[in-house]
């Protein structure tokens, strides 16, 4: 893929996120939301260790139930698709776009509306960081980089 991904800078606070899937790639999403204060509903049958403590300590809030019982929102300001099956993912973002709502399919690039980047943040900036969507790895590896650079480590 070779298109080039114009980078917005959107203020989350507030803003209501729904993220379907709650493994691996959920977990560190809504991490990263999380910093920019986001309002974020998860829905998944089960949750991870870490998902769990976030619930109760009330950071995000937790539908147990799966897609397509539990049903998109559609205040929803955008939508992520991280399930582990690709036909839901991919039904998730077809009710999206039926809805005009912005989704990601974590699994499928050309059902993205929007791209996730990696994000180094301190005090006083905010830098996102995206590749052209072949080579997740050195989208990592520069955020590092640059997080050593202005942080001078973690
Ligand atoms: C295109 C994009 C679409 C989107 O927005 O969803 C996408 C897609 C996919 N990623 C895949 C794999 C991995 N992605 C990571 C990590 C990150 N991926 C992120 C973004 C994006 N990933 C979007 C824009 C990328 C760009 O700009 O180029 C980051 C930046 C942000 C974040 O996700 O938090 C985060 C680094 C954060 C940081 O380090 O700070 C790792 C781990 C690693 O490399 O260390 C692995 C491999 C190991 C693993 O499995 O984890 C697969 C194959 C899945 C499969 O085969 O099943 C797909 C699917 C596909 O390519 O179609
Ligand atoms: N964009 C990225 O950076 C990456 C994307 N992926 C893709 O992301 C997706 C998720 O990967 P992982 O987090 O590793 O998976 P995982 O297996 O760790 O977690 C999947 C989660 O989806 C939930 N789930 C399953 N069916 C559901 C349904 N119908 N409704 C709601 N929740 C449901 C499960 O309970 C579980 O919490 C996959 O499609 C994979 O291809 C994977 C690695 C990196």
């Amino acid at each position: 893929m070779s298109e080039l991904r114009f980078p917005m800078f959107i203020p989350l606070e507030h803003k209501k996120i729904m993220v379907f899937g709650a493994g691996k790639v959920a977990y560190r999403r809504i991490n990263t939301l999380l910093l920019f204060h986001a309002n974020i509903t998860v829905v998944s049958p089960a949750v991870c260790k870490e998902l769990e403590n976030l619930i109760n300590q009330k950071k995000i809030y937790w539908i147990k139930g799966s897609y397509p019982d539990c049903l998109i929102e559609t205040d929803a300001f955008f939508i992520l698709a991280a399930t582990n099956d690709e036909k839901i993912n991919e039904s998730i973002y077809k009710e999206c776009k039926k809805n005009n709502l912005l989704v990601n399919n974590a699994g499928n690039q050309s059902q993205c509306d929007f791209f996730f980047p990696a994000i180094v943040e301190t005090n006083d900036l905010i830098v996102g960081i995206a590749g052209n969507g072949s080579n997740h790895k050195k989208v990592s590896e520069t955020a590092t980089k640059i997080r050593k650079e202005l942080r001078g480590g973690e």
